[in-house]
């Protein structure tokens, strides 16, 4: 998914931006990245791995200035190369670094109008790098300088204009300041904070509210769909709306799996939305399994635990918590290739035996998308001695590629493409199967916020809100980012060991 930030600050902002990319960490496992501006020069530091990994003593010490962005990564296009980690660089015009959280569904078409117009050479497969471009063509349209508040938004309007997908965007432009913006769907998340540091006022930008938390700033409002701000060096703060028709259209999926729970998106509180996914879904099982026997009601940890609780209680059965986690394991589903999200299960998981010994147990998860957890967990819970073994889903049967920044390009893939939910049930052993509604998943998370009254659900659905997907395009992502392509492309990646890019130190 990514996360990003980005701050403007008075006095040096290295350390919250790596604080704020701790706690998005669970957002992208795979690289992190910090730019930060000092002087009028960037100084980069970006490798792949985890923040705590990436960012040594040496490297924060150079990552001076009171402007900075950050970037946590989970590949959805390109390679995982550390030459496509985030920000990225371009010199002209001004020197601009940029980060970005979502998937362009038109990059391929892009990077050859790019360089055919106006010769900018793309040096990765990064849509990333892509969108940075676009946005540089752009903002040196300008004539004048310094460009003007205007300037940067028209800049801003024209990339809508130009690119299609989900976006999130924070961007540094040397001289001038700090834009962000949001796709006109508002697919991919993003919010403004503000703080009061020595009678100055610092503007922070976020994947999601638990990072403005975390360093101190206070939540002021979510980007709408398509706006962008403006905060100039000296912090002045400029917004406008940038899209001719944005209408708010937030990934569900945010809410069933990729967001931390602590997090507010579009007012909707995440927590609050898994509680009513699980009190729909618990609806739901009294009202299909009236017949069925349950002991107990166990979460598969982490993202379920929420809705798990209310599904027991509005069974009114005992919640346990049978499995436990590991915590130095990350999570399994962004993990990159699927041998080790395998892998990683059982190193994630262990049973407590006598939570399940004899007992029918219903275990809960808030999605199953190629089966890799269930699949195992279900076999854990028999060897550990359970007599039956349901399964129940907080979200429905995942059925169609994403394309807007999670990393499903493959119908085949998905555990519920062309099945129906028995069949689903065998492959995965479960005595017994139930998924969630969409329409009770929608409406959980409307709950929180009534006035969305349209959310991405295409992975669900196989209705793509940005109107350009078809069955041509998702072919050739399925060749593109299927499991076999992509380890044969991280394989000529790593022979042609690509990495050029701008450490900077
Ligand atoms: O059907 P699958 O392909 O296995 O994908 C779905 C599973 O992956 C995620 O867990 P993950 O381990 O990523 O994170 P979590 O600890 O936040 O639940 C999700 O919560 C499901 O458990
Ligand atoms: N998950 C994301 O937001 C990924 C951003 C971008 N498409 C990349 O692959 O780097
Ligand atoms: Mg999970």
């Amino acid at each position: 998914m990514c996360g990003i930030v980005g701050i403007v600050g008075s006095t040096p902002v290295n350390q919250s931006i790596y604080d704020a990319l701790t706690v998005l960490q669970h957002r992208g496992q795979d690289a992190a990245g910090i730019c930060t501006l000092e002087s009028n020069r960037f100084r980069l530091r970006k490798a792949n791995g985890l923040v705590r990994d990436v960012f040594e003593a040496k490297h924060m010490q150079r990552l001076q200035g009171n402007v900075g962005i950050g970037h946590v990564r989970y590949p959805t296009a390109g390679s995982s190369s550390v030459s496509e980690a985030q920000p990225f660089y371009v010199n002209s015009p001004y020197g601009i670094s940029l980060a970005h959280n979502g998937n362009l569904t038109n990059a391929a078409d892009i990077r050859e109008t790019l360089f055919e117009q106006t010769k900018r050479h793309v040096n990765t497969t990064s849509d990333s790098e892509i969108l940075l471009n676009v946005l540089a063509n752009q903002l040196a349209q300008s004539q004048t300088y310094p460009i003007s508040p205007n300037d940067i938004f028209k800049a801003v309007g024209d990339v809508h204009n130009i690119v299609k997908g989900a976006y999130a965007v924070v961007a540094l432009v040397i001289g001038h300041g700090l834009i962000a913006f949001r796709d006109p769907n508002g697919i991919r998340p993003l919010c403004l904070g503000k703080r009061e540091e020595n009678g100055q006022i610092e503007y922070m930008v976020a994947s999601e509210s638990v990072a403005l938390d975390a360093v101190g700033f206070d939540f002021m409002r979510d980007v709408s769909p398509g706006e962008a701000i403006y905060i100039t060096f000296n912090g002045e703060l400029y917004t406008q709306q940038c899209a001719l028709n944005p209408q708010l259209n937030p990934c569900v999926f945010e809410f069933v799996y990729f967001a931390r729970p602590d997090s507010f998106i579009d007012k909707v509180s995440v927590y609050g939305a898994r509680l009513a996914m699980g009190t729909k879904l618990g609806e739901k099982i009294k009202r299909e399994w009236a017949d069925i026997d349950i002991d107990v009601v166990i979460p598969i940890p982490e993202t379920s635990c929420d809705s798990a609780l209310e599904i027991a209680r509005t069974l009114d059965k005992p919640y346990r918590q049978g499995f436990v986690k590991n915590r130095y394991v990350g999570r399994t589903f962004i993990m990159p290739g699927q041998q080790m999200r395998r892998k990683s299960v059982r190193r994630k998981l262990n049973a407590i035996r006598s939570e399940f010994k004899d007992k029918n147990v219903l275990l809960v998860d808030d999605s199953i998308v190629r089966g890799t957890t269930s699949e195992q967990i279900i076999e854990m819970a028999r060897d550990a001695g359970a007599n039956k073994v349901y399964l129940a889903s907080a979200a429905p049967e995942v059925r169609f590629p994403n394309v807007y920044g999670i990393d499903m390009p493959s119908a085949n893939e998905l555990i519920a493409h062309g099945r129906e939910v028995d069949e689903i049930g065998k492959l995965i052993g479960a005595d017994g199967l139930i998924f969630q509604d969409l329409s009770d998943l929608v409406a959980a998370v409307a709950e929180g916020n009534p006035d969305i009254t349209l959310f991405e659900t295409s992975v669900f659905n196989g209705s793509y809100v940005t109107g350009d997907v078809n069955q041509q395009y998702l072919d050739y992502l399925d060749a593109l980012r299927n499991e076999d392509s992509k380890l044969q492309s991280e394989l000529q990646q790593d022979l042609a060991s690509l990495e050029l890019y701008n450490e900077g130190m």
